[in-house]
């Protein structure tokens, strides 16, 4: 576990999400050594009562001058280190709306022993203290954010701690190639050989299970953010008039002028539990209207960042060259769709109008926005890329964070081949070795700086 100093401070902060108008209840929490003297200083309770652990207490918060009552509560006291962060926690719950609660936090803020948590700080808490692991506590935090029930369930196995427990035992088979390598240089007469190979055919072996763990995350960043989807093509080939229909809104835009579309306008849908988010853009083509121009250098940065990109052409106009010139445009990296649209105007000939290499591509699919016609082959296309047969036995799934430090690692992994293949002494082996070490112990928390700790956590949200 870490070795940070414990916190002083006790810190307060609403839990619940408050608006006016809206939620009945709401939560006030407290977390810290002063956090039941304070909360016996606010509160009035009828009769005895005993502010023993893990008991509700009843009563009315007062105004400062103990006159008037601000709002009757229920409090729930959990004394550490039983308690969520470890230390005593006091949880005021007062009525909904936002004036009871933020006059409630203002008298408690009053006490000069409390401040204002952080965002995420009952949480980094709970980890300093040993209650949760880092990745325990990530999970926590994508549980709340979650927009489905896949992304739910993923964050539900990270809170069990399937992250940290997976991550935990590839770092100690490491460690442990790592030791027997450390015994060689330090007492190489006096131990049996240890092969080379034997040591690298290991590494192979965890280099598979981090790999599986690297392309798990992508799919479970389809399952937690999901999938943006671009629209793009010419001018008036019927981009807005796409997004309108699969999202079942008239969100953008449509004539039969060229260049309606300027800004970005986006639209989500929820494809088996994936959210999916169709992006619409300016028709790409050379002009001299400013304001169109503007719309096209956006569509391009837009591409850049789009998980699938669907060019459109006008299938009963066919291929034209400034299609070929944009589909030369397209960032190579990004999976592609092409969607020949206006079906409901072609002739029988219209494929004629159009490329066989274009024609024989398998993520070719030809609709009509208009009557509808291909509207389920491409819903189908887009499930086949990101649907449940994709995230089907996804159990877990790395964040942005845990995913970038396991490439990390696997690049230091990968400079073992070299050292191998060079046929190095075994201190270089230990260089990249330890590297990787530390990047797995940066990634469950295990060898982690302060500063650090507190960047992942600035990243929660207030009073979690
Ligand atoms: N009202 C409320 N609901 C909540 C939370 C909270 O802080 N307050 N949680 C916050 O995220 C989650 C639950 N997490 C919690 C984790 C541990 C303890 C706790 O008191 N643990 C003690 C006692 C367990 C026992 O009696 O066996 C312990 O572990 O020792 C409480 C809540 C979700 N619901
Ligand atoms: N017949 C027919 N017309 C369509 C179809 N899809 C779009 N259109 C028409 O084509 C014209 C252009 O459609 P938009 O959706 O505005 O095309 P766009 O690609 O968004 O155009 P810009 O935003 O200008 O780049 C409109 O008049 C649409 O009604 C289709 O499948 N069949
Ligand atoms: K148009
Ligand atoms: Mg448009």
């Amino acid at each position: 576990m870490n070795s940070f100093s414990p916190t002083e401070d006790t810190i307060a902060a609403i839990a619940t999400a408050v608006s006016p108008g809206q939620g009945s209840i709401a939560a006030i929490r407290i977390s810290g050594s002063s956090a039941i003297e304070t909360s016996k200083n606010i509160v009035d309770v009828p009769g005895i009562q005993d502010w023993s652990t893990h008991k509700v207490l009843y009563g009315h918060v007062t105004e400062e001058n103990r006159k008037k009552y601000i709002d009757e509560v229920l409090i729930l006291v959990m004394k550490g280190p039983r308690s969520f962060t470890g230390e005593d926690v006091v949880e005021i719950h007062c009525h909904g709306g936002i004036i009871p609660v933020q006059k409630i936090l203002e008298r408690i803020l009053a006490f000069p022993s409390v401040r204002r948590a952080e965002p995420g700080e009952f949480s980094q808490r709970a980890v300093l203290n040993g209650r949760l692991s880092l990745t325990q506590a990530e999970s926590i935090s994508e549980l709340v954010s979650a927009r489905s029930r896949k992304a739910a369930e993923l964050a539900i196995n990270g809170i069990e701690g399937n992250i940290q427990t997976t991550i935990q035992s590839i770092r100690k088979r490491l460690i442990e190639q790592l030791t027997e390598i450390e015994a060689r240089i330090d007492f190489e007469e006096d131990l049996p050989l240890l092969d080379e190979k034997h040591v690298k055919n290991e590494i192979v072996a965890i280099k598979k299970d981090l790999n599986e763990l690297i392309d798990n995350a992508k799919r479970g960043s389809w399952v937690r953010s999901g999938l943006k989807v671009a629209l793009t093509g010419k001018p008036n080939v019927g981009k807005s008039s796409l997004m309108n229909r699969l999202s079942k809104q008239e969100k953008a835009i449509v004539t039969d002028l060229p260049g309606t579309t300027r800004d970005i306008l986006e639209s989500e849908i929820i494809l088996e539990g994936i959210p999916v988010t169709f992006i619409d853009t300016a028709g790409l083509r050379d002009t001299k209207d400013i304001i169109e121009k503007i719309g096209i250098s956006r569509t391009k940065k837009t591409l850049i960042h789009a998980d699938l990109i669907i060019l459109i052409f006008d299938y009963s106009s066919g291929w034209t060259n400034e299609d070929e010139s944009i589909l030369k445009q397209l960032p190579i990296n990004i999976p592609l769709l092409i969607v020949g649209n206006k079906s409901d105007l072609t002739n029988d000939q219209s494929f004629e109008k159009v490329p066989k290499y274009i024609l024989k591509k398998e993520n070719l699919v030809i609709i009509s926005a208009k009557t509808g016609n291909g509207e389920d082959d491409l819903i189908n296309y887009l499930l086949k890329k990101c649907g449940s047969s994709q995230t089907h036995g996804l159990d877990i799934a790395l964040n942005e964070r845990q995913l970038d430090l396991a490439k990390s690692t696997m690049k230091s992994l990968e400079n073992i081949n070299k050292v191998f293949d060079e046929k190095l002494p075994w201190d270089f082996w230990t260089i990249d070795l330890r590297q990787a070490i530390n990047y797995l112990g940066e990634l469950t928390g295990e060898d982690l700086t302060e500063s650090l700790l507190d960047n992942i956590f600035s990243k929660f949200c207030i009073g979690k």
